[in-house]
């Protein structure tokens, strides 16, 4: 009789969830910031310029001045946990193991920077994950960020033996879930401001504004986000105006338009006094929220003649973004669990 023959023990049988958002420098110093733009900087998905253009004015420009500037920032805005963006993912990552139970394996990574989305999902497999969903935090769709987490994942995978199934977390830009816990948790915070605001601002992160002529669903689906948050708001604001801007324009061509630092200082020289700040594209908190528009919104405000300014939080871990968040992952892992 031959004996079938043996091979090392391999784990299977498991599910995994990996949640990714941007990513983030290890530390504020300039010398981390820099390691970090220069990963981020170089990925074509995210600068769509022809490499033998983009690498002079990259390496020769940008990462000479960007890297202190930027730091400058990230100092304001940095905590005893390291990166607000990190910490909060990890939070939202740890909150999501709780409410799912033994059966999957929730684990967290950042496209830039650590930890790497290589590394958890390769540890997602070795722990035995033959099935993995992988959540990109990006309720809209931009080829920058969801396409740049699935070309980071299909690079792991081509260092793979036996693949894990995979699975993807569609774009949630008009999730009833997603509207629903924004309109909740929005409305909660306007509720408990000291003052009453005339116009609330929705601020998306900003994407070049050929990147729609090109394709990109990123802006209709702002859009649509931004349609279906303001008709769940005004029936508890009957009197508040709703505005959606594009925030963190960067380098020279033109962004999507209106630009929410433009539209700050227009609102106020326009004689809006009381003004508040929602970013809904943004699942947590970090430095495009904290400091861009908590910090220098406010100051651009207050600078041309308005009197009452607030940032309000991203959904981040607390309870109406973590149903939304276990919901829509109960439903992609469906037929798994
Ligand atoms: C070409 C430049 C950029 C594109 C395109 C872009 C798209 C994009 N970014 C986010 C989300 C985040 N961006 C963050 C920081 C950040 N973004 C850019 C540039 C582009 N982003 C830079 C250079 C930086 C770094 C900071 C700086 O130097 O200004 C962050 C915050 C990261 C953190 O550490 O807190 C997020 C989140 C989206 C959603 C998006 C396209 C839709
Ligand atoms: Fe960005
Ligand atoms: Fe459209």
């Amino acid at each position: 009789m031959t004996r079938p023959l043996d091979h090392p023990r391999v784990a299977f049988g498991r599910i995994g969830v990996l949640l990714v958002n941007l990513g983030t420098p290890d530390e504020s110093s300039p010398a981390a910031v820099r390691r970090y733009l220069a990963e981020f900087l170089s990925d074509p998905r995210v600068v769509e310029i022809p490499k033998l253009v983009w690498g002079p004015i990259l390496h020769g420009v940008i990462l000479r001045t960007r890297p202190r500037k930027s730091a400058h920032a990230y100092q304001q805005v940095w905590t005893d946990e390291g990166s607000p963006l990190a910490a909060i993912t990890s939070r939202q990552a740890r909150a999501l193991r709780e409410r799912m139970g033994d059966r999957v394996i929730v684990d967290w990574a950042m496209r830039y920077g650590k930890p790497a989305v290589s590394d958890r999902f390769a540890a997602l497999q070795s722990q035995g994950c033959d099935r993995i969903l992988v959540a990109p935090l990006y309720p809209q769709y931009s080829a920058a960020t969801n396409a740049s987490v699935m070309d980071a994942i299909c690079k792991a995978l081509g260092a793979m033996r036996w693949q894990p199934a995979l699975r993807t977390l569609p774009p949630y830009y008009d999730d009833r879930g997603y509207i629903d816990a924004l309109a909740r948790d929005i409305g909660s915070q306007i509720g408990g401001l000291s003052f009453n605001p005339e116009v609330l601002l929705l601020s998306f992160h900003g994407m070049p504004e050929r990147t729609l002529q090109l394709g990109d669903p990123y802006y209709c689906h702002c859009r649509k986000t931004a349609r279906l948050l303001g008709e769940a708001l005004a029936p508890q604001f009957p009197k508040l105006r709703i505005d959606t801007t594009f925030q963190s324009r960067f380098g020279r061509a033109k962004w999507l338009e209106p630009a929410t630092d433009i539209t700050i200082a227009e609102e106020a020289r326009n004689g809006t006094r009381r003004m508040v700040l929602a970013a809904p594209g943004f699942s947590a908190d970090c430095l495009e929220t904290l400091e861009e528009l908590a910090i220098r919104g406010r100051e651009t405000f207050m600078e041309a003649g308005g009197t009452d300014f607030a940032t309000l939080a991203c959904l981040n871990d607390r309870e109406p973004g973590m149903i939304m968040l276990e919901n829509l992952i109960r439903r992609e892992l469906g037929g798994w669990i």
